[in-house]
């Protein structure tokens, strides 16, 4: 499996308590999964998909990345982890706004040492896989909302993760490019073998995964996601 956590549980200080945001979850997604996970407003959704970014660590519990187990690693090592083996995909594209898709994407090669020719064709791969061939130049403000959720997605593939992250994606557009973006993401988590888990409002974005996650007060329920035929 390439990302797993067993038993997490991950507390918050809360005046003279604590509460749990996590509450003894288990999951295990494969090469090539896609995962939703749903539930409602602080059901636990963004502190599950933090834990298993290694962005916080759960007060018990394991994960594992890539077959790495980084519950008990340090700063340093989880930081490596997540630079050479996870994708992250947050809600806002937040790109660079004076920056071209193609530096966007150069950018990230750039921080992590990587040769600038090497990541250039890289870089002109990812674009044309998430259909942007023919965009590199164009600046976010020349760029429609679901083509900057697209340049966001590739950016995440730069490092060539087995693990994608990705927090409501079709949050900020309309049903036809929210479901261009999940057939996207679709696509890229079968041809890279990709573990992705992608937490979702968008109950149209069900249709295109292979399991559905429910949380709910910090627990995770598994389900089969509804058909659409
Ligand atoms: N940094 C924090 N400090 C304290 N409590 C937090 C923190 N982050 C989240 N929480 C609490 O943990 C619980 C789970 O929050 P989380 O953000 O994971 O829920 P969510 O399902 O992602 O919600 P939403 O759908 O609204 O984004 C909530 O009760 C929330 O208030």
């Amino acid at each position: 499996m390439t990302l797993k956590l067993t038993d997490v549980v991950l507390t918050y200080p809360d005046g003279d308590r604590t509460l749990t945001a996590l509450d003894h979850v288990s999951l295990a997604v494969a090469p090539g999964e896609f995962a939703a996970v749903v539930g409602p407003s602080g059901s636990g959704k963004s502190s599950l998909l933090a834990v298993a970014a290694t962005l916080v660590t759960p007060a018990s519990g394991g994960v594992s990345i890539a077959g790495q187990d980084v519950s008990r690693a340090g700063q340093a090592a989880r930081t490596k982890v997540r630079r050479d083996h996870v994708g992250i995909v947050f809600q806002q594209a937040n790109l660079l706004p004076s920056l071209t898709a193609l530096d966007q994407l150069l950018v990230m090669a750039h921080l992590a040492g990587e040769s600038p020719r090497t990541a250039a064709e890289r870089a002109r791969e990812l674009l044309l896989a998430v259909d942007l061939g023919g965009k590199e130049h164009k600046r976010p403000h020349q760029l429609s909302g679901g083509e900057r959720q697209r340049v966001n997605i590739a950016r995440a593939l730069m490092n060539s993760p087995e693990v994608l992250l990705v927090d409501e994606p079709t949050s900020a557009l309309d049903h036809h490019r929210g479901e261009r973006v999940v057939s996207l993401l679709a696509d890229l988590t079968r041809k890279n073998d990709l573990a992705t888990v992608m937490v979702t409002h968008d109950l149209a974005a069900l249709a295109a995964v292979d399991t559905v996650l429910t949380m709910s007060d910090g627990r995770l329920a598994e389900g089969t996601p509804p058909r659409a035929h």
